[in-house]
This record gives structure tokens, sequence and C-alpha cells, in this order.
């Protein structure tokens, strides 16, 4: 595995506005704009890491937040090894839609998604609505890891590419060593002899050869 390079593909999905754009360009490109730009079609942007010696392809897709494009997200989700739900802790509407992500990802994508949740906007600490502690223990609930950020701060965004990245690593090799042992397992029944029971016809051939008497 160590030499493996790893193609992930990461969509980040959230309402609109929360700052989705802004964190993936932040990361990618260390830019941040204050206006917002409706996202109106994904798109994707590549970024090339290097941890602990495995080389990992990261492509990451940003999604329309706004309800009119919510239909769209099976076409860029799909195939996701993992996912980043983002809320603005300045907008209580926010979190409740990363909620209704997370039961629709596990849906469609079941178990193996790696997810982490990101409270954005940690700037604007004076206007928040959304709780730290009840967005903590419903991500633990649900097995997310939670991150905060300040897309323009350039405050915790890494942190949240690199700890997604640990996961699906974590993922990988999980589902390495499953495959292994269904290999192993597949190898082994292909050596069971199988011994025909005393009322089973003669192969065709005998009984091709007996009926010329
Ligand atoms: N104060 C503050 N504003 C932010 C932050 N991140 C994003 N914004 C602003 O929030 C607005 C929306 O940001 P976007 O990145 O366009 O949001 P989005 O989630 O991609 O929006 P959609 O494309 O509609 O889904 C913009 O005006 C950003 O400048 C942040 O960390 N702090």
């Amino acid at each position: 595995m160590a030499n493996n390079v790893h193609d992930f593909k990461v969509v980040l999905v959230g309402e609109g506005c929360v700052g989705k754009t802004s964190l993936i360009l932040r990361y990618i490109e260390n830019t941040f704009n204050s206006n917002h730009i409706t996202t109106v079609q994904a798109s994707f942007l590549k970024k090339k890491l290097n941890i602990d010696g495995q080389r990992v392809n990261l492509a990451i897709w940003d999604t329309a937040g706004q309800e009119q494009f919510h239909a769209l997200g099976p076409l860029y989700y799909r195939n996701s090894n993992g996912a980043v739900l983002v809320y603005d802790i300045t907008d209580a509407s926010s979190f409740p839609k990363v909620k209704v992500w997370v039961k629709e990802l596990r849906k469609m994508l079941g178990n193996d998604v790696c997810l982490v949740i990101v409270g954005n906007k940690t700037d604007l600490e004076k206007e928040r609505h959304v709780s730290l502690e009840e967005a903590e223990q419903y991500s633990e609930a649900v097995g997310a890891i939670h991150f905060q950020t300040s897309a323009k701060l350039d405050e915790g965004v890494e942190d949240v590419f690199l700890g997604l990245t640990n996961k699906m690593l974590e993922q990988a090799a999980k589902q390495h060593s499953r495959n292994e042992t269904l290999e192993r397992q597949g190898s082994q029944r292909r050596n069971v002899i199988i011994v025909d029971d005393e009322d089973t016809p003669p192969p065709a051939s005998t009984r091709q050869c007996c009926s010329h008497f």
C-alpha cells in the first residue's frame, strides 16, 4: 500500500452562501473573495498531497447550495470517497441542512463514505447562532469529524482537508484488507474437492461410450 497513489473524490455540500466555494479557493489557491457568486453548476479542482509517503490526488467538487439546484446533487456526489458538509455558524437554518445531507449521503453512498462537518465563518463569532457543543455532539453521533473554519482569515481550512484525507486513507486501508480476505477465502473455496453422490449419474462421455454395447 505504501507506494500506491490514491485518487479520492471529495464533494462539498451545504446550504447556499455558507462558504463552500470560499473554502475550496482558500485551500487550493489561497485566495478569498468577499462577494458571493452563486455556484450554478458543479466544478472541481485538484490537489496533490503526500502523507507519510502515500501520494494522494484529491478531486474536490464544489456544488451549488441553492435549493433549486439540489436535484443535481446525486450527479456530483456519486462515487465520492469523502464529503465536507458545511454550515455557517451565523445562520441557524444552515445546520439542519447538514443533517439532511448526512442522511442523503449515507443512504446513497453507504457507511464507507468519510464525512466531515465544518462550521464556517468563525471570524463572525459574535453573530454565532449554531452552538458549538450541539454541532460537536451531532457530528460524533453520526461518525463525522467536526471542524471550525474561517475561509476569510484562513483558519482551520487546511486541517479540514488533511483530517478528511487521513480518514479516507484509513478507509482505503480497511477496504484493501477486506478485499484481501475475500480473495483468500475465494481461493480456498476453489481448492475444495467436490465428491459426487453415489446416485449421481455418470458423466456424459461414459454414458455415450456404454450406449455402443
Ligand atoms: N465573514 C466571512 N465570510 C465568508 C467566509 N467564507 C465565505 N464568506 C462569504 O460568504 C459568502 C458566500 O460564500 P461562497 O463561498 O460563495 O458560498 P457558497 O456556499 O459557495 O454559496 P453557493 O454557491 O450559493 O452554494 C461570500 O460573500 C463570502 O465572501 C468566512 O469565513 N467569513
